[in-house]
């Protein structure tokens, strides 16, 4: 690509501005100091910025660190000039009390690094749960060209001859440890199997859903979101994004133009479809909001609820992320939704070309693991939305709901849709450890188990916990799940049949705060309710002395960006965003270059 091909770049405001020489020659200086020559600063070439998330304390995207040179030489061969730099790591396995802290604190880094330096387009290196949506987040508020490189999930874990899949595996073996059917080395060996390779969660966790819904939204070359972190094609893939940003940035092709209300549509009938995680509501919507497309917690049940689930993956199926890659990945599932009006064809993607024409044609390579639209795993897999008095909004991910579960709860011919019993209420997973195996809570196959405190305020950060096993004497009996509510997040990587991302938290004093061990709840997935069954006037009663307490309790911060993100953060439902954020948008066309620092 010759140089005259670029539209006015904002790099040129740095490097190669006559009117303002004094600051141009310092902005210069600094960049010469490491080999960059003059002619390259200001030869018109864009500056290509690789948002790097890899890092010894990111392992899931540590992987990125070698893509980058692959990314580096697809830049240079198509005439622009590479600068990586990192974004704030976030690693889902790794952070306490949780890495959905983070996912506001990179984003916020990220805006900043691409608004407030010369950067004309940005490769996003993707991955792990949080750095995809952080990333995608950035990238709609800054509005400058980007495309996401996914880093790819680990090879298949094995354990005598099974596959051993991330998470997945882990929730598995904590019944077998707590039945005494492993120790803590068999425990520990075990899990450890299902992490063979450098990448992400092979299971279709969060990381998995993520990076193939950042395809789906057009933001990702088309096929390349499931090829496994060590394959080849994964590096052939990062030459190509590194070679494709350069000619965005020629077509001025921005998120704005992708990120529409259709690709966020086709993303939701993707999830539905590939049996994606629970976080996925989480970051679609805080996305739309940070590009200004309306996306509700509704829309996620309308267009996503009637999806069957085609994608064997684990924790809904049996396969892990190489058969998925081998069966066609994205583009497969893609095709097969279009071949029944489910996908918006014309929406555009970062190749250019729209979704119908990246995907259309893509053949199944593998029916056991993709199956085809009339053969599906179940049919109406995507998510369903709750209301009532526990909560204003809460997701169930029906896909995970199996033939025990609904042999036991939703198999009452008069009313199949609904099920109800008295809670045992946890707060915190803490309360949730030291106590969910004494039998004097007299915890039984009719019990629900309920989470609170693990929102965006109350943990702080809305964490993984709302992930619970029945008490061991149940498991030994065969009771391998019971009903979990909670205003916390689930592991992507779990098939507990649960209702999650309850909004507003019990911090918040949503109805959950007011909940006490031993109330009834029913739970109506026809008429989507969740309702306590306690008179209006005792709950009323319940609030008022809460509130006389101080309200429900939760822990002090601990660090300054806890107590910040806690003051800001809204409700899962509509994103755990940093309310306020979503007025700067599209900021560099709308808010002009910032000022010169010097
Ligand atoms: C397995 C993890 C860490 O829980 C996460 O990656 C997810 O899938 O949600």
């Amino acid at each position: 690509m010759t140089d005259s091909a670029f539209p006015k770049l904002r790099s040129r405001a740095w490097f190669d501005n006559s009117e303002n020489i004094d600051m141009t020659a310092l902005y210069l200086e600094r960049y010469l100091n490491f080999g960059l020559s003059l002619k390259e600063l200001r030869s018109g070439k864009p500056v290509i910025g690789i948002a790097q998330t890899g890092s010894d304390l990111s392992p899931c995207n540590r992987h990125h660190l070698v893509l980058a040179e692959r990314i580096r030489e697809g830049i240079r061969e198509a005439g622009g000039i590479a600068l990586e730099f990192p974004v704030h790591p976030i690693q889902e396995t790794g952070k306490r009390p949780t890495a959905g802290l983070d996912r506001n604190l990179a984003y916020l880094g990220l805006v900043e690094l691409l608004y407030g330096y010369p950067i004309d387009g940005v490769v996003l290196t993707t991955g792990c749960d949080k750095t995809t949506p952080a990333c995608l987040m950035a990238a709609a508020t800054v509005n400058i060209p980007a495309i996401a490189l996914s880093v790819g999930p680990m090879l298949n874990g094995w354990h005598r001859g099974e596959r051993t899949g991330s998470g997945t595996i882990v929730w598995k073996a904590r019944e077998m440890l707590a039945a005494g059917e492993i120790d803590d080395e068999g425990f520990i060996k075990l899990v450890s199997s299902s992490a063979p390779s450098t990448g992400y969660c092979n299971t279709m966790g969060t990381a998995t859903t993520m990076n193939s819904l950042a395809e789906a939204l057009g933001m990702m070359l088309p096929g390349s979101a499931a090829i496994p972190a060590p394959y080849r094609d994964r590096q052939e893939a990062a030459y190509h994004t590194g070679k494709r940003i350069v000619e965005m940035v020629a077509e001025d092709l921005k998120p704005s133009d992708i990120l529409t209300r259709e690709a966020f549509l086709n993303a939701i009938v993707v999830n539905s479809a590939i049996g994606g995680s629970t976080n996925a509501p989480i970051h679609l919507n805080a996305i739309a909001r940070h590009i200004g497309v309306s996306l509700d917690i509704a829309d996620w049940q309308e267009h996503g609820h009637d999806v069957p689930l085609l994608v064997n993956l684990q924790p809904a199926g049996e396969y892990l992320g190489e058969d998925y890659y081998r069966a066609g990945g994205v583009p497969a599932v893609v095709a097969q939704l279009i071949s029944r009006g489910l996908i918006t064809e014309s929406a555009l993607t970062v190749n250019g070309k729209t979704i119908g024409e990246n995907c259309r044609t893509a053949e199944i390579e593998d029916e056991a693991v993709i199956r085809p639209f009339d053969r599906p795993l179940s049919e109406a897999s995507g998510f369903l939305v709750l209301r009532g008095n526990l909560f204003d909004a809460a997701i169930m991910k029906t896909s995970v709901i199996g033939e025990e579960f609904r042999g036991r709860y939703l198999s009452n011919p008069q009313d199949p849709n609904a099920f109800e019993g008295p809670v045992v209420v946890f707060d915190g997973p803490e309360d949730y450890h030291a106590r969910i195996d004494d039998p004097a809570l007299g915890i039984t196959e009719h019990s629900l188990l309920v989470m609170r405190g693990a929102g965006p305020i109350g943990y702080p950060g809305a964490a993984e916990v709302v992930n619970m096993r029945p008490p061991a004497y149940l498991i030994r009996a065969g009771i391998h799940a019971l009903p979990c509510i909670g205003d916390g997040r689930q592991s992507g990587t779990s098939a507990s049949p649960s209702i999650l991302n309850a909004a507003p938290e019990a911090a918040a004093m949503g109805g959950l705060a007011l909940l006490r061990t031993g109330d009834r709840v029913r739970i109506d997935l026809g008429r989507c309710t969740a309702e306590m069954l306690v008179p209006p006037e005792e709950l009323a009663a319940r609030r008022a002395a809460l509130e006389a307490e101080g309200g429900y309790p939760y822990p002090a911060a601990q660090t300054p960006w806890q107590q910040i993100q806690r003051t800001l953060v809204g409700q899962l439902d509509t994103g755990a965003i940093l309310e306020g954020s979503e007025q700067f948008q599209r900021i560099a066309q709308t808010q002009g270059l910032p000022r010169d620092n010097h």
